[in-house]
């Protein structure tokens, strides 16, 4: 589902490369490494939001680093959900009704009783009528969570997911990542330094020193 080889990005004088990465349909990476290893801009790269200046990424059976930038964004609406470390919403419109514009962005139906079974799955089915802003760190990451799952994208990227749960929910909510990632066949690439999402995932990697 997701490969890639030789990516390497320069910021500056600083030249970042990573080890070849493969995730296949239904299957769970975690991608781990200390702060400033790199593990953004990785997935900013299997985003397609940066671009490598040598390397691919090639998901399913497109290279999508060689896509031009108006495609890039239009394969990545259809086929990539992403859990930023800092959500955005949509701060005019209520939980419910930003959950339901994921729908629309992405070209995928979105029912009423899927955003129910998925909050209510996540906890957070009792903030559907709030607005964003009034949510804890915590909430509007489990809202983001809901977001990326809910058009079904056969990838998803999550950077840090669990960075602002508690012990209880970082488990609750890994597990149901990785659950749904399996009911939907979706590749799962997870960024983090969470040491506790070492003991839940075995496919894992570490980028950077040591
Ligand atoms: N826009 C930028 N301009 C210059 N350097 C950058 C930029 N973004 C990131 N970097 C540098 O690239 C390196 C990797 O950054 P990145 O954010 O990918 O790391 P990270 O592993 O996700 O870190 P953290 O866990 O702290 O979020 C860091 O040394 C960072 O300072």
């Amino acid at each position: 589902m997701l490969q890639t080889t030789g990516l390497e990005y320069q910021y500056g004088k600083r030249k970042l490369r990573f080890p070849a990465l493969y995730c296949g349909a239904g299957e769970v990476l975690l991608i781990t490494g200390s702060s400033g290893a790199g593990k953004t801009t990785l997935l900013h790269l299997l985003a397609g939001l940066l671009l490598p200046q040598s390397g691919e990424v090639r998901i399913a059976d497109t290279v999508t680093t060689r896509l031009p930038a108006a495609e890039m964004d239009r394969f990545r609406g259809a086929h990539t959900g992403i859990i930023y470390q800092q959500p955005h919403f949509i701060a005019a419109l209520q939980v419910r009704d930003n959950l339901l514009l994921a729908g629309r962005l992405a070209r995928k139906p979105v029912t009423p009783e899927a955003v129910n079974r998925i909050t209510h799955a996540l906890g957070i089915h009792h903030l559907l009528q709030q607005y964003p802003a009034r949510l804890s760190q915590g909430e509007q990451q489990r809202v983001s969570i809901a977001r990326a799952l809910l058009p079904a994208p056969p990838l998803i990227l999550a950077d840090e997911p669990t960075a602002s749960l508690d012990d209880h929910n970082c488990t609750a909510v890994a597990e149901l990542l990785a659950e749904q990632a399996g009911e939907q066949q979706a590749a799962l690439v997870i960024v983090t330094h969470d040491s506790r999402l070492k003991e839940v995932f075995a496919n894992r990697i570490h980028i950077g020193e040591g």
